[in-house]
């Protein structure tokens, strides 16, 4: 599949990524090795800053024996350079990562090797396509140096700050199956995926397994159309005034893509409704969320079979009072939303929702900490809280981690409460699967299948409270 995007211009973005021929939602769209990539340790600690890496990049691009890194890193910084818009295939991206100063113990396992296979045997064309434009988002602050011969260190620096990529963990549930010991945190630099520009509302999800960059389509993508991922990590639930933020500050861009637009056109009414409930979650309660987070680790860590009790001894009026603020806000929002349903489709809402995602996820964790009523009546409650969790997810954030997770947690409640062999259980199943399929395709042998859905609903129960 990677043979037939193509590289052109997109107005007002630089270049951009394409579907030659339409493709189908999960279809693999890249699987590239970096140009330079820093291993950090597990998370709390983060990843490595992306300034460690302009000077491993000068080295890697001025590297004798392996011009293509050069060429691939020229290309991104200048395109405008006749000679060098012939952007490396993957092919060859797969052979210079050999000889790139990334190489990692863990880049050797079967289900990594299995997605490049995969790539290469869709890889029919001799290389990317793309036309010649003139104007490029890099180059802005110096135009290509005369001696194209040697990437300067200022022009490493512009490729990291634009084009640098960050991750607290590659993808947990392949680091799993592939037997990874704790999974790092990563910062670099991957010269294809780079050219993929950002919407809100992306129809690609990227993820690494060991340092492979695998990007995959989560939508059917027509023929012509642009492929989009998302810049935005846990910032994409925000409104479209901080997420706008974060993208020009960070990248330097005004962010105008469909999820955007569709909040700027929502009433103007309902737009200062999303922006005060926004700050109110993201304000008041970020103690909540600490607090929540705090008796999560606790109890998980020494108290896990009795989760539910102990979290009532601890600060259970505390939590409640949050949760009714919560509930609070969460009424109000949806009465507005009410308001105008008549001329806002379903996707519509789930899209808005999403600005105030953590509002959902925290009354969610409430109702998981605080039992209301019988077991039977607060787990119908968290099964609701997840399933609004999950919609949300499953419109703006298809085949992300979280959304795998939150399915993985869905399929439990629903089996729990209802039976294993209960519609519900199968609907939820189902979702899980759809999830799992968007992630990591849909030509997965069956044992992998299983062992990454095993894998998936462990992280769950450690990474989601
Ligand atoms: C990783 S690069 C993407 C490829 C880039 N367009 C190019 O020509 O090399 C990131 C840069 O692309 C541009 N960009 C990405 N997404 C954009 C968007 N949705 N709207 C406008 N510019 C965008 C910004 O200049 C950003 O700094």
């Amino acid at each position: 599949m990677v043979g037939e995007l193509i590289c052109a211009m997109m107005e007002g973005k630089g270049r951009g990524v394409i579907a030659r021929h339409s493709i189908a939602a999960s279809d693999l769209l890249l699987c590239a090795r970096p140009a330079v990539v820093l291993e950090g340790p597990p998370d709390p600690e983060g990843a490595p800053d992306a300034a460690r890496l302009v000077p491993a990049l000068v080295q890697a691009a001025n590297a004798q024996d392996v011009p293509q890194i050069r060429a691939a890193l020229q290309y991104l910084y200048d395109g405008t350079d006749a000679s060098r818009l012939q952007l490396p295939d993957i092919r060859t991206m797969m052979n210079l990562a050999k000889h790139s100063s990334s190489s990692s113990s863990s880049s050797s396992s079967s289900l990594q090797e299995g997605l490049q296979e995969s790539c290469c045997d869709h890889d029919h064309s001799s290389g990317h396509h793309h036309h010649h434009h003139d104007s490029h988002s890099h180059s802005a602050a110096e135009p290509a140096a005369a001696d194209a011969d040697k990437l300067t260190e200022q022009q490493a620096s512009l490729l990291v700050k634009y084009n640098a990529f960050a991750d607290d963990y590659e993808d947990l549930a392949a680091a799993a199956v592939r037997g990874a010991a704790m999974p790092h945190s990563h910062v670099g630099l991957w010269p294809q995926f780079a050219l993929f520009n950002h919407s809100c509302l992306p129809n690609s999800v990227h993820y690494l397994v060991g340092h492979a960059m695998v990007v995959r389509a989560v939508e059917d993508v027509a023929a012509g159309e642009e492929l989009t991922v998302s810049y935005l990590g846990r910032e994409e639930f925000a409104p479209a005034g901080a997420r706008q933020a974060v993208l020009q500050e960070r990248y330097g861009f005004a962010c105008g893509c469909a999820r955007c637009q569709l909040e700027s056109q929502a009433p103007r009414q309902l737009q200062q409704q999303l922006l005060d409930t926004y700050r109110q979650v993201m304000q008041a309660p970020r103690q909540l969320q600490q607090q929540l987070l705090d008796t999560y680790w606790q109890v998980m860590q020494d108290l896990k079979p009795r989760f539910l009790e102990a979290v009532e001894h601890q600060d259970q009026s505390n939590l409640a009072a949050v949760q009714a603020q919560l509930q609070t806000l969460e009424h109000f929002l949806s009465a507005a939303l009410q308001q105008h349903r008549a001329v806002l489709s379903d996707s519509a809402v789930l899209v808005l929702q999403a600005a105030v995602y953590d509002l959902y996820e925290l009354l969610l964790f409430c109702e998981q900490l605080l039992p209301q009523g019988n077991e039977a009546e607060s787990k119908h409650a968290a099964l609701a809280c997840i399933g609004r969790c999950l919609a949300i997810l499953n419109c703006v954030s298809k085949g992300a981690e979280l959304h795998v997770f939150l399915a993985s947690r869905l399929l439990q409640h629903a089996v729990d409460l209802r039976g294993p062999d209960s519609a519900q259980a199968e609907a939820a199943a189902q979702l899980f699967l759809e999830a799992h399929r968007m992630r990591y395709g849909s030509q997965l042998e069956q044992q992998v299948q299983l062992e990454l859905m095993e894998a998936n609903k462990q992280a769950a129960e450690e990474f989601l409270m």
